[in-house]
């Protein structure tokens, strides 16, 4: 039988160093889950966990593989940029640019700097506007949308340059209780529905439920367990 690797090979670390306060991070998992939800209490390391595989923090050591391909790998001096990783984020606040619409925003990591979007990356864009039901939206400003509506262009413009790993960093968390438990549906149906491999931060076990098959554990910086759901 041919060997499958991993989703996720992860081995990364690090330490966050400022006056007073040391933040040492070694922490290391596999995944072969194609949805994995990363938990831990405050302070743990988890979003150092996801900006360590992004590539946009300095000095890490070890590695980092998504389905085989190596993005990291100090031992053998691979240090993929950043910009090449293929690496979606969504921030626990969306991040949206605020002066920019939401066709903007999509177009905004699928075009170089300063660049109107070529014809193809235009017909993507579209694509995307249709897929996350954002088509009457594509003028509008973020302030203008509602939570869920923000939430789906956040993660279509995570999705745009078609990336092999989507980090979202507690999606949710912003939200009161009830749209909390709307959305939480709305992206377990769009994490289906795009199937790209997602690492996903939460402090919430029914996220971890609703959204990911496998979950990893992180205290201190150190992974203390990954038991299956
Ligand atoms: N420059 C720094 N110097 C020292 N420690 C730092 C620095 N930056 C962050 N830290 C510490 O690193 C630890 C990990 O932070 P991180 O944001 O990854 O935690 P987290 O698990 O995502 O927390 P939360 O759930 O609250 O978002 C925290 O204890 C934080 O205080």
């Amino acid at each position: 039988m041919a060997f499958v690797p991993p989703v996720l090979d992860i081995h990364v670390q690090t330490t966050l160093e400022s006056p007073g306060r040391r933040f040492v991070l070694d922490a290391r998992f596999v995944s072969t889950t194609s949805r994995t939800a990363l938990i831990g209490i405050s302070g743990s390391g988890k979003s150092t966990v996801l900006m360590a595989i992004a590539g946009l923090l300095p000095r890490v050591q070890g590695h980092v593989r998504v389905a085989g391909n190596t993005l990291l790998d100090t031992a053998k001096a691979v240090d993929v940029p950043a910009r090449a990783r293929r690496v979606g984020m969504v921030f626990q606040d969306y991040a949206l640019f605020p002066h920019m619409t939401v066709a903007q925003n999509l177009a905004f990591g699928l075009c170089r700097l300063g660049q109107h979007p070529s014809e193809a990356e235009q017909a993507r864009i579209d694509v995307l506007l249709r897929q996350f039901d954002l088509d009457t939206l594509r003028g509008a400003l973020p302030r203008h949308l509602s939570g869920g509506q923000r939430q789906r262009v956040a993660l279509a413009r995570a999705l745009a340059p078609q990336p092999h790993l989507l980090l979202l960093d507690e999606p949710l968390s912003a939200l009161d209780t009830s749209l909390r438990i709307r959305l939480r549906t709305e992206l377990a149906e769009m994490l289906e529905r795009v199937q790209v491999p997602t690492l996903l931060v939460t402090h919430d076990p029914s996220d971890v439920q609703a959204l990911a098959q496998s979950a990893v554990h992180l205290d201190g910086g150190h992974v203390t367990g990954a038991p299956a759901l």
